[in-house]
């Protein structure tokens, strides 16, 4: 199914309503900051193939050179495995039938372990009766398809129409890996809860969502709103900044490459670098964050992605979220999150775990995930929350007829 409605362009202005917090707010905020303990960079995942070639060139190479070189190879596999072929891919004339063929059979098995949110979607709102249901929705691959260039993910106007409608209804928040104001450029809803940074930046309206009374650290932004926020990563903001300029200098002769800033964590974009010049790039990382042991690597959609060592999380931010909007207190909420990334399925675990919501995974691959249900695309996403809205509008005429 095709969007088609048309797409939008970035208003360069439109400048988030949370864009600022003033000055005391700030030093309130690291007040209150929540303490991290360290984690240490993420050390990739050796298969038997790795291990041979380890062992191989473990033979010719010293040792802290050849232990570089896995941990490179890991990350590059990794990144792999996060990066499905995208829709257009798959759909195109020049992609391999019998490939095709394999990857449609593995994905028809992936969705009986983890069943099409809107085959099922009635049976899943049986849980939701007289529930608070509140949804938090990733930003790229599930509001805006994957495109080449990260700076053109827009989000179409039907989906924004969509989203706007639902936040109506339930408390809604956008959780993701771009900056704040970047994907509040994208989405321009002034009604909702954004968390970017991974959720390392969390901003939302004091008032709440719905009526929904906020509870947390309140500040006011620039316009004189009051707000309520959380930003447990800002002492990093200078060494980002620094890390971010390293990283342009040293992947600046590698076409292709983008680097992009996302506030508390940095983006290394790969999507339009020849794969035969990952290695040389990923190295380049590597020598960066050598530099910046306080930072770690995750993997994404032909990314990787650099960030502070705290523990935080986008399920952490839902946590958060959650508690600032008195949310789940007795366990009358439903939590549905969204979202199509590695960095997702932390909040996938929060909510299967301690929140009895639903974990949903955009993919049209079979992909291991921590998510009880699949939607194949941003137009399922689309369809979804029409569905969620649709839904709340019978109960509330069945409640109100009864
Ligand atoms: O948490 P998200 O909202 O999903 O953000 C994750 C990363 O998304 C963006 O990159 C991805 O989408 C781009 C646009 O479609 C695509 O070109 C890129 O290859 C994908 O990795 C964003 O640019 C990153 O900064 C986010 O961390």
């Amino acid at each position: 199914m095709a969007l088609k409605s048309k797409q939008t362009g970035v208003h360069k202005d439109a400048a988030s309503p949370y864009s600022k917090i003033s000055a005391a707010s700030l030093s309130s905020l690291a007040a209150s900051s929540p303490l991290y303990s360290c984690r240490s960079a993420k050390s990739p995942t050796i298969t038997p193939a790795l291990a041979a070639s380890i062992s191989l060139s473990s033979q010719r190479k010293p040792h802290t050179r050849q232990s570089d070189l896995a941990m490179v190879s890991g990350w590059l596999q990794a990144m792999k495995a996060a990066s499905p072929p995208r829709a257009a891919t798959l759909q195109s004339a020049n992609f391999n039938g019998s490939r095709q063929a394999v990857l449609e059979a593995q994905y028809i098995d992936w969705v009986a372990k983890h069943p099409s949110a809107l085959a099922n979607f009635e049976k899943m709102m049986e849980a939701g009766k007289g529930k608070q249901v509140a949804l938090f929705l990733d930003y790229d691959g599930t509001l805006s398809p994957i495109v080449e260039d990260p700076d053109r993910a827009y989000m179409s106007d039907a989906m924004r129409a969509a989203v706007k409608e639902v936040a109506t209804h339930f408390p809604t928040a956008i959780i993701s890996g771009r900056s704040r104001d970047k994907v509040y450029e994208f989405v321009q809803l002034a009604e909702l809860f954004y968390a970017g940074s991974h959720g390392m930046d969390i901003m939302g309206p004091a008032e709440g969502c719905n009526g929904v009374k906020v509870d947390g650290t309140r500040g006011m932004d620039e316009k004189g709103n009051e707000i309520v926020f959380s930003q447990p990563a800002s002492e990093f903001l200078p060494m980002m900044n620094e890390v971010c300029k390293a990283l342009e200098q040293r992947s600046k002769n590698i076409q292709g490459a983008k680097i992009e800033h996302n506030k508390f964590c940095v983006s290394i974009h790969f999507r339009r670098v020849k794969e035969e010049n990952w290695r040389a790039l990923a190295e380049e990382v590597q020598k960066v964050l050598k530099n910046y042991p306080k930072l770690f690597l995750t993997q994404g959609r032909k990314v990787l992605e650099l960030r502070p060592s705290i523990a935080w999380d986008k399920g952490k931010a839902v946590e958060f979220l959650m508690k600032a909007l008195g949310l789940g207190l007795n366990g009358d909420v439903l939590p549905v999150y969204i979202g199509d990334d590695q960095t997702d399925e932390d909040a996938f675990s929060v909510l299967n775990e301690k929140h009895n919501g639903y974990s949903i995974l955009v993919s049209n691959v079979a992909k291991k995930t921590n998510a009880s249900f699949s939607l194949r695309d941003p137009c399922e996403v689309m369809d979804f929350v029409h569905s969620l809205v649709k839904w709340k509008l019978k109960s509330s005429h069945e409640q109100n007829s009864s």
